[in-house]
């Protein structure tokens, strides 16, 4: 069914030719001779578009748009006028007509204004309608926990939220640092500006100041073009920095100084520019005891901690791990099509009994792999793999033998180091060839304890 569209015209013979016009090119449309039968139509129709004359009796086009407009921003109304009076219909424009169309007009130019003005129309609604979905999978409500210590820490990250003040958070790998970074933006007055992430362990030590700040072409071999760096990209919004622990020293003083002084020179520029961010900062390492050993300076650790909020792990909240770990099968579940209904009170016995060493991250794994081997409509024991240090005697409690484990991490290290080889080192090319994302094979680097060193430079 094609959209609707009224015409207002209060020369019903011409309102009723070109909505017959309209009809043949596959709109809906109905035809009215007044304004005020316009309003009506429109609080008894679902009506996608207005097209209107502008001098009308009772109520002018105007009025009719003003009042159309107060009640349904979002509608477009085209304007019809005659050439005497287009003057004014530019005014209009200025009070929320989409266009106007000169009459005598050539249907094929109103069908085509009609089209652009629904289609500019779907795609602010598809860009609203993203929004909401982004900032939804952001409300506090979708974090979940309903432990006191994680109770009490998504309190202090609704407190902070508001605020511009930097905000440090500290927590073992996949304890959610990332989640909760974007929580801290989407619950922000900055909520609707940029929210840039980046990762400074998985940026070549060679690079991350081009990367942070940009380049002017010619900085250095490779440098082709002027690049932006993510500190310009998150202006006005809000830049996180994950695993600063990792900076090199020297980029921290230069990170230092645009978080204080707001402003900083790209690489091969002495052109400052000035920025407006807010600075989220993650580290898994204990940053006092990096200031100890002389890898990270003081100066930024007080800059950034500004509030601190440390994430507990998995283990120190174990009454959330039933309610996470039917969240993520639910959802794995429902991603293959699979009936799983959920956990048997052993497997959920040694869900809680286990370390969990990846926190919430290993615990999603492990609950969309339970999905995939589950046979039944209930996930037991035998389809949980769990491994790791601490895991006692639940380990490997799986159906799978542990030396099964051994060989899939030896086959990983094999495609990962593989791909590295063939590109050169480059993490963001090595992972397209993986198909994986660039966070992902980073993840794998640290879990195989790869060592990564970069053959040659690239740059694009
Ligand atoms: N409270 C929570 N509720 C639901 N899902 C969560 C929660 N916390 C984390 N997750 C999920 O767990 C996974 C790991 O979270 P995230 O990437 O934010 O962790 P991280 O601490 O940044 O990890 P790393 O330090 O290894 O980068 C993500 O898929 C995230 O969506």
């Amino acid at each position: 069914m094609g959209s609707a569209i009224l015409v207002v015209d209060d020369e019903a013979r011409l309102g009723e030719v070109l909505a017959a016009a309209l009809n043949e090119r596959g709109f809906e449309t109905a035809a009215v001779t007044s304004a005020a039968a316009a309003l009506s139509h429109c609080a008894d129709h679902a009506v996608d578009l207005v097209l209107t004359d502008l001098r009308m009796p009772d109520m002018s086009g105007r009025e009719l748009l003003v009042a159309l407009k107060k009640g349904r921003p979002d509608l477009p109304v085209i304007i019809m006028t005659a050439y005497a009076t287009v003057r004014g219909a530019v005014d209009l424009i200025k009070d929320g007509a989409f266009d106007y169309v000169a009459k005598p007009f050539d249907t094929d130019d109103v069908v085509a204004t009609i089209e652009r003005a629904l289609n500019i129309r779907a795609v602010v609604s598809e860009n609203a309608r993203l929004r909401s979905e982004l900032e939804g999978r952001y409300r506090f409500d979708t974090l979940i926990g309903e432990s006191p210590i994680f109770k009490d820490m998504l309190r202090q990250v609704g407190e902070v939220a508001q605020s511009r003040a930097s905000v440090l958070l500290h927590g073992e790998s996949g304890t959610g640092k990332e989640l909760i970074a974007r929580a801290i933006h989407y619950n922000s007055p900055r909520r609707d500006l940029p929210f840039v992430a980046v990762n400074c362990a998985a940026i070549p030590e060679t690079l991350i100041e081009s990367e942070l700040f940009g380049h002017v072409k010619g900085a250095f071999s490779g440098a082709t073009a002027n690049r932006e760096g993510r500190f310009s990209a998150a202006h006005r919004g809000t830049l996180f920095l994950d695993e600063i622990g990792d900076m090199p020293l020297a980029v921290q003083a230069k990170v230092l100084r645009a978080i204080q002084e707001q402003t900083f020179e790209p690489v091969g520029s002495s052109r400052s520019l000035k920025v407006d961010v807010r600075i989220v900062a993650a580290s898994h390492k204990d940053l006092q005891k990096a200031i100890s050993a002389a890898e990270f300076r003081m100066d930024l650790y007080y800059r950034l901690a500004v509030f601190p909020i440390t994430l507990p792990a998995l283990r120190e909240r174990r009454d959330d791990i039933p309610l996470l770990a039917a969240h993520f099968l639910a959802h794995a579940a429902r991603e293959m099509g699979k009936r799983i209904s959920g956990l048997s009170p052993a497997a959920l016995e040694a869900l809680k009994a286990y370390a969990w060493p990846g926190n919430i991250r290993e615990l999603q794994n492990c609950m969309e792999r339970a999905a995939i081997v589950a046979h039944g409509s209930m996930v037991e024991t035998r389809d949980l793999l769990l491994f790791g240090p601490e895991s006692g005697s639940v380990a490997a409690s799986g159906a799978l033998p542990s030396d099964l484990d051994a060989e899939l991490e030896r086959l990983e290290r094999d495609f990962v180091l593989e791909a590295l080889k063939q590109t050169n080192g480059v993490q963001a090319r090595a992972a397209e060839r993986l198909g994986i994302t660039e966070r992902s094979l980073w993840h794998r680097i640290r879990k195989l304890a790869i060592k990564v060193s970069r053959v040659a430079e690239t740059e694009d």
